[in-house]
């Protein structure tokens, strides 16, 4: 699990280490950061750093200061560095003197005499120091034309120019980097909307900051899996939670074949349906145990409510025996849909039964707009205050992921690849949600755990390639058993009393 600090927090914690550091310290440190970076890269991408042009894009701020500086050590590496000057009157003093007295070549934006896009499309590595934390709104001025002249790799200072540093939004034209180097913790914006995508690989350079706790957390591989739950010998099929499934109707019978298939694949205990679609839940998984309604449907220890259900009667009335049953539920789809549009439904469920909701954007606008909740550019606030408004936890989808909870806590997942956004794929989510809710999971980590899965199970399915939500299925025992391992934790493997392995001396059979 790794934090991720807001803006304010960082400079908060930037300014007491400032008070306490010799003038200019830090912002060296931050750039031999980038400068090392960056001759990495170089050395990839071109076999050698000797002679390769290294073009710095730079702003008016310190996040130029770091470009030029950085500047400085990569002349001392031999490397050709020219630095485009956007607004020259403002560039960082004591920067710009360090690359001009290191050989650098600063050419200052509209160029005179010199085309500085050709200078930008001639380059081996562009560094990005336009706009770092201040940074407000897309790229302006020349930087836009600068930014579509670039050939090369990007390295991005702190964060790509033009993404909101506490949301990741992107409102027009932005930086698109290979790799960002960010300086003390990370941000918002390396995890957050369109900030991953824009980011590239990020990499951290320590400044040695004091940090309060983080705003937000990302799960990693062995935090889900030392979560996982797996049976020991004392497990039976009811002991490991059973998950219930109430989804699906004639019109879609396959939101309840996808969510039954992600809970059996998830688990190994048991799995019930409830529904219209037994018929097809039976002949597709013969380990559930379909009938037609909740009531019918025996003991669960957790429900699945709300794909593919309809927005009808029926559905609310599904989604009211659900809420009577009084045991954890993940309401998902329609089941959002109808409490927007039945909000007396609120009044069925048990208020110490946790309830997840993964609403997409559209359900949380639906679900969230007569509470007074809106979802704007910030997805972190937004699913903080539906979760608290409905005492719940909000799991808000998209390539990254928010998961809150009513007391605050935030969990972010951000996606890797955007293969996941295929029909169907959220109902996989809803069936991995479940299980983990009836297992016992906490439910923030229960939503956070199953993004993961969710994730990386798409990620080994799609290879590259376009993928169904049925082919996820197929990879969430992979999945698993990546985090498990990831964990330390091996899934037992239990032997008879008095086995042991074989010795040498003892005699072999066969
Ligand atoms: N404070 C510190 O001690 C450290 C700061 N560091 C660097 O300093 C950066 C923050 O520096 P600053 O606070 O000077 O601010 P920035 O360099 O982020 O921005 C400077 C100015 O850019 C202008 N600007 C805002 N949005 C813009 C846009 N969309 N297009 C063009 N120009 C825009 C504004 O006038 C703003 O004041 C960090 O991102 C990091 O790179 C690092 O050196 C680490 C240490
Ligand atoms: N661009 C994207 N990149 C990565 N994941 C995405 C993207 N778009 C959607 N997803 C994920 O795919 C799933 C889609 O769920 P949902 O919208 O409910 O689809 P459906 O109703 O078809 O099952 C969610 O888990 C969401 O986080
Ligand atoms: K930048």
């Amino acid at each position: 699990m790794y934090g991720v600090w807001t803006v304010e927090q960082i400079r908060t914690a930037e300014d007491r280490l400032l008070a306490v550091t010799p003038d200019g310290a830090l912002i060296r440190r931050a750039a031999f950061g980038v400068a090392t970076h960056a001759l990495a890269l170089l050395r990839e991408r071109t076999g050698g750093v000797a002679g390769r042009r290294v073009v710095l894009l730079v702003g008016s701020g310190n996040n130029g200061g770091d470009a030029l500086w950085a500047g400085y050590y990569l002349r001392k590496r031999s490397v050709a560095v020219t630095a485009l000057l956007l607004r020259a009157d403002r560039a960082h003093p004591e920067g710009l003197a360090a690359l001009r007295r290191a050989g650098g070549r600063t050419v200052e934006v509209p160029a005179e005499g010199a085309d500085a896009e050709a200078l930008v499309s001639g380059a081996d590595l562009v560094v990005d120091g336009i706009v770092g934390l201040s940074a407000h709104g897309s790229l302006r001025g020349a930087a836009p034309a600068l930014v579509a002249a670039v050939r090369a790799p990007v390295l991005a200072v702190d964060l790509p120019s033009g993404v909101d540093p506490d949301t990741g939004a992107v409102e027009g034209d932005a930086v698109r980097a290979s790799v960002t180097v960010t300086f003390g913790g990370r941000k918002p914006v390396h995890v957050l909307g369109r900030g991953p995508a824009r980011c590239g690989e990020v990499r951290l350079v320590d400044l040695g900051l004091d940090l309060p706790e983080p705003e937000l957390r990302v799960l990693e591989a062995a935090d889900v899996g030392r979560r996982w739950r797996m049976p020991g010998p004392d497990d039976d099929k009811y002991t490991q939670g059973v998950t219930g499934i109430a989804a699906g109707s004639s019109t879609y019978p396959g939101a309840a074949v996808l969510a039954c298939g992600s809970a059996v694949r998830a688990t190994s205990g048991m799995v019930r349906y409830a529904g219209w679609a037994a018929d097809e839940v039976r002949s597709r998984w013969p380990e559930v145990v379909a009938t037609g309604s909740v009531e019918d449907a025996g003991r669960v220890q957790a429900w699945v409510v709300g794909p593919g259900l309809g927005t009808g009667q029926a559905g609310r009335d599904v989604l009211a025996a659900v809420f009577d049953d009084g045991v954890p539920t993940c309401v998902d789809a329609d089941g959002i849909s109808l409490l927007a549009k039945y909000p007396e439904l609120w009044d069925r469920r048990d208020p110490d039964a946790a309830v997840v909701l993964t609403p997409h954007d559209r359900e949380f606008a639906r679900l969230g707009e007569p509470l007074g909740v809106e979802l704007g550019p910030d997805r972190v606030a937004a699913a903080r205050a539906l979760a608290a408004r409905t005492n719940s936890v909000v799991l808000l989808k998209g390539n990254a992921t928010v998961v809150a909870d009513q007391d605050g806590r935030v969990l972010v997942n951000p996606a890797r690849s955007s293969w996941l956004a295929t029909a169907g794929s959220g109902d996989v989510l809803t069936g991995l949600v479940g299980s983990l809710l009836a297992a016992g999971e906490d439910p923030l980590f229960a939503a956070a755990c199953a993004s993961w899965v969710h994730v990386r199970a798409g990620e080994l399915a799609a290879d590259g390639a376009p993928i169904s939500a049925a082919d996820v299925l197929g990879t969430i025992p992979a999945a698993v058993r990546e985090a498990v391992l990831a964990a330390g934790r091996r899934p037992p493997l239990h032997r008879p009393e008095g086995a042991t392995a074989l010795c040498d001396d003892e005699p072999r059979h066969g």
